[in-house]
């Protein structure tokens, strides 16, 4: 029987004492210099991320849904998250780098890097930062998704008749859920390349704490644009590969995955955005 056990080597437990700190600071010392990729580079690797969150999207609106799984701000599928992060951790999921964050096993999180005298972080070299958007994308799927997930037929069949398949749903939530977190936290690294990219004009803001001004210079409306344009088209190609393809759908299939594709890139470029900003914040800590 798979047992899976928490891969720790590169995260520090919440409930650490104090006596454990000398090992905490070995391990952030013996971490690998990840140097992040030009901004052109990761504005690729989030177009890439593009279609399979669209077609998870799709595949979990295809479900029906029984609103009261969602009861109790999730806590079902915080139970259910929470086990699966587990096996997730046990294969390296959330090491350093990976840019993979726990939603619910938080504790399995690589812990925040320090700079010291030898271990320096030039800007152009990844710097591990204790926030994650998690919470806020909890929200945003418990209070803005699920309500939209409110297909009555599913292409799970069941000979009693029954629709609503709990653990299907879950899979599919869960499986989107990584998804966007992925893509939310790749802001850490545009973070980086736009840091080392204009040092001298992020550094006093940084040190500032100006959250505001660095919101002003990191953001970019015209690339935000691209990126709503670019999902409304991938949501088009799904619905109509799905009704090409033979999918008996809604009516309204089509436009429910725009109006939820639209909503979630909205949010993904907001959340991006706290995490490059928080990312910066922490730069020299
Ligand atoms: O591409 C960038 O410059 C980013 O910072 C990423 C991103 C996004 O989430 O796609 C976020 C904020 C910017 O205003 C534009 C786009």
């Amino acid at each position: 029987m798979f047992v899976p056990t928490a891969d720790t080597t590169d995260s520090v437990d919440s409930t650490a004492t104090t006596a454990d700190t000398a090992s905490v600071d070995s391990i952030i010392a013996n971490r690998p210099t990840l140097t992040v990729p030009s901004l052109v580079q990761i504005r690729d690797i989030l177009a890439q991320l593009e279609a399979p969150i669209i077609s998870a999207l799709t595949e979990r609106l295809q479900l029906a849904t029984d609103s009261s799984l969602y009861s109790n701000n999730g806590a079902k599928l915080k139970a259910f998250l929470g086990a699966i992060e587990l096996a997730d951790g046990a294969l390296g999921r959330y090491a350093y780098g990976k840019l993979e964050y726990p939603y619910v096993a938080t504790a399995l999180a690589p812990s925040p890097d320090k700079t010291s005298k030898s271990v320096t972080f030039p800007a152009g070299r990844f710097h591990q930062d204790s926030f994650t958007g998690n919470s806020n994308l909890t929200a945003f799927y418990l209070q803005t998704l699920v309500p939209l997930f409110n297909s009555t037929t599913a292409y799970y069949y069941h000979l009693d008749n029954s629709t609503v398949d709990p653990a299907a749903i879950f899979h599919a939530d869960a499986t989107l859920l990584q998804l966007l977190s992925h893509r939310a936290h790749i802001g850490k690294i545009v973070a980086e390349t736009k840091f080392a990219g204009n040092v001298t004009g992020y550094t006093p803001l940084i040190q500032a704490g100006d959250d505001t001004s660095i919101r002003v210079l990191l953001t970019n409306t015209t690339q935000e644009a691209g990126v709503l344009a670019q999902a409304s088209t991938a949501a088009t190609s799904f619905s109509n590969a799905w009704v090409g393809s033979g999918a008996l759908v809604s009516t309204q299939f089509a436009s429910n995955l725009q109006n939820a594709a639209a909503k979630v890139f909205r949010e993904l470029i907001d959340i991006t955005t706290e995490i490059e900003i928080q990312y910066l914040l922490a730069r020299f800590n």
